[in-house]
Formats: structure tokens, sequence, C-alpha cells
């Protein structure tokens, strides 16, 4: 049950929290970090294997490196052009052994999607597009996920104008199967409840803030509760995350990027899981990036690294027991 761990930005701070949460969880789960040795920090415990299989059995003693050459040194907080190459190569990797079921799972370190850009042409904006692309062409969501609360941007990485356009009865039909299928697979929730947030203002206000919750996300969420799933919404979005309103669903989908992820990085930036639903394989990722205003000087909390793998080696398990 090893999980791969992809560096993410070398400059950033994943390899020094991938050191961390090896400390934390070496007795717990084989992990298989997939990177350039000479960027993991100094005194870093580590050993290098010839082959993914080897991870498990070093695992207790020093972090398993399948080690990759990137060519230049780490500067912490100043990404290098040159190292887009050998993360998306680390990010493949960990795609190809997850999915051939030589590790069970994987967790991804922050990425600079502008360095990947500029050094690499990287299109994607985001792991969650390119990870869909690489198990092809899947449709997939991202959830964010703590105790607290579990929150899916039906539109991920566009610009707050192109919103309106983007996000359509399909693409929140397809987000709420989608979501309940993962609640249902990977949460153990026999019978999610899904909240919807409204796009507007007190969720339109009956038309007078906005009026796509009456051209069709009423409609929409109707044939949706017609398919059997149990849906609240379309709800005004700054009152649905309150405490008590957060106890009446188990996970809640947003029609934009920042509508999600505000609420749960305000109440929970330490231990948010950010995981990809609808993938053929397990996919989780800490909720923060790559920090590079504190990289390189140890004050990097590996909270939120650690749920991630927890979660991954969790899943991986429930998923083998299900056969
Ligand atoms: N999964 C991924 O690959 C993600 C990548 N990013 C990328 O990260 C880059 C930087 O994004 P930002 O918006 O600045 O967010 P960020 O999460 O990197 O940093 C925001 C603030 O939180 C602090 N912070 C973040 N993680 C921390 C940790 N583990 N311990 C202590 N403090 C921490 C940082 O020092 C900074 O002050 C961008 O290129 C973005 O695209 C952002 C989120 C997820
Ligand atoms: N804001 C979330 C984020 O940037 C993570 O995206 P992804 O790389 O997991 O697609």
């Amino acid at each position: 049950m090893t999980v791969a761990i992809s560096c993410g930005e070398p400059a950033g701070i994943g390899p020094e929290i991938a050191v961390r949460a090896w400390e934390v969880l070496r007795e717990d789960v084989p992990m298989l970090w997939i990177g350039d040795p000479t960027h993991l920090p100094d005194g870093a415990k580590f050993e290098v294997v010839a082959q993914p299989e080897d991870a498990a059995s070093v695992s207790r003693n020093a972090l398993p490196v399948l080690a990759r050459d990137f060519g230049t040194p780490r500067v912490p907080g100043v990404a290098d052009p040159a190292h887009a190459v050998g993360v998306i190569s680390s990010i493949q990797t960990a795609v190809q052994l997850t999915m051939t079921g030589r590790c069970a799972a994987m967790t991804t370190a922050p990425i600079h999607k502008k360095a990947l850009a500029d050094g690499a042409n990287f299109s994607f904006p985001g792991h969650t597009e390119f990870l869909a692309a690489l198990a092809g062409n899947q449709k997939v969501v991202m959830m964010l996920a703590s105790e607290q609360l579990r929150v899916v941007p039906a539109t991920i990485h566009i610009a707050l104008k192109d919103v309106p356009a983007q996000f359509t009865p399909e693409v929140l039909s397809d987000t709420v199967r989608i979501t309940a299928r993962g609640l249902i697979q990977n949460f153990g929730i026999r019978e999610p409840r899904i909240a919807i947030a409204g796009l507007n203002p007190h969720a339109g206000e009956g038309g007078k803030m906005g009026t796509e919750e009456l051209q069709w996300m009423n409609a929409t969420v109707d044939a949706l509760r017609a398919e059997g799933f149990n849906l609240r919404g379309p709800m005004p979005p700054d009152t649905m995350f309150h405490a008590a309103a957060r106890q009446t669903y188990d996970a809640a989908i947003c029609a934009y990027h920042d509508q999600a992820l505000i609420p749960i990085k305000t109440i929970d930036f330490d231990n948010g899981v950010n995981v990809t639903l609808g993938l053929p394989f397990i996919r989780t990722s800490p909720d923060h990036g790559t920090a590079f205003d504190i990289a390189g000087t140890g004050k990097a909390n590996p909270s939120s690294m650690i749920a991630a793998i927890r979660m991954a080696h969790k899943m991986a398990q429930a998923s083998h027991r299900q056969g």
C-alpha cells in the first residue's frame, strides 16, 4: 500500500514537507518520493531505491526515493524553469505507478503553474486537469476536504468573468454525480447530502441580484433530485458555511474556485486535503501552494501534507477491501 509522492516545485516547500510527513508517518504508511534527492533538505534521511516495490521495506528507516536528476540545485523561493520537465515527469511517473498498481495511491506536492508553463509549455491550469488528461480525459472534480467541511468548485482555475458562461447545467449535473459517487466510494457516506451554492448574492434574491438561479439552476437541481440525489439549494453562499449550516450537508458544491476554497482554507487551512474525484486512481494533495516566502526556512507546517498522505492511504485500503 505504498503512496507515491511527486516532488512538486523544488523551490517551494514540497521537499521539506515530504520529509516531515515521512518522519510522522513512517510506521504507518509506506511512501515513495519521486524527485531529485539533491533537492531534499540537508540532513534528510532518505534512501534511493531501484524500483517502487523496494519502498515498503525501506520506508520505516528512511524516505524511499525514486531518483531523478534535474540537473541543477534547488534555490528555495526561486523557481528554476529548468526543473519544469522533471517536475512534470515526477507527476507522470506517480500516475503510471498508481494506474498500474505498483503504488496504491498518489499524493502530489504543490506545483508552480507558471514555472511549468515557462519551462515546459505546460498548458494545464493545475494537476486536476493534467491528471484527467493522463487518465484518458476523464470527467473529474476537485474536492477540498477536512473534518469540518468538504467543498467542490464546479469551475476551477478560470477568471471570474468567465464563470457564468462556463458554469452550465451540464457542468453542475456532472459535478453532482461525480461528487455523490466519490462521497459513497471514497468517504463511506451511504446517502450523501449535497448543498449547492447559488451563483449570485443571496442566491439571486428572486431575480433581483442575478438570474441564473431562476433561469436554470433551480430546474437543474430539481432534475437531479428526480434522479435520486439528496440536494439542498441553490443556497445563499454567504450563509451556508457557518457551523450549524455545515451540519446539514456532507459536501458543498460551489460555482467557482474562491466560493469553495475561501471557506475551507479559512476554517481549516492546516488540515485541508485536495482530492480529485472521478479518476481511475487515488490522488490527494495538501490544500496549500508552494509557499515560496517560507521555503527553506523550516517554518512550513507539514499537517496538510500529512493529512493528504493519510487520506490517500486510507482510501487505498478501503478500495482494496471493496475489491
Ligand atoms: N496543489 C498545488 O499544486 C497548488 C499549487 N498552488 C500554487 O502555489 C503557488 C503559490 O500560491 P499562493 O496563493 O501564494 O498560496 P500558498 O498556499 O503557497 O501560500 C499562501 C500563504 O500561506 C503560507 N503557507 C502555505 N502553506 C504553508 C504551510 N504548509 N505552512 C505554513 N505556511 C504556509 C505561505 O507562506 C503564504 O504566506 C501558486 O503558483 C499556486 O498556483 C497553490 C495551491 C495548490
Ligand atoms: N487552488 C487549488 C490548486 O491550485 C490546486 O490545483 P490542482 O493542482 O490540484 O489542480
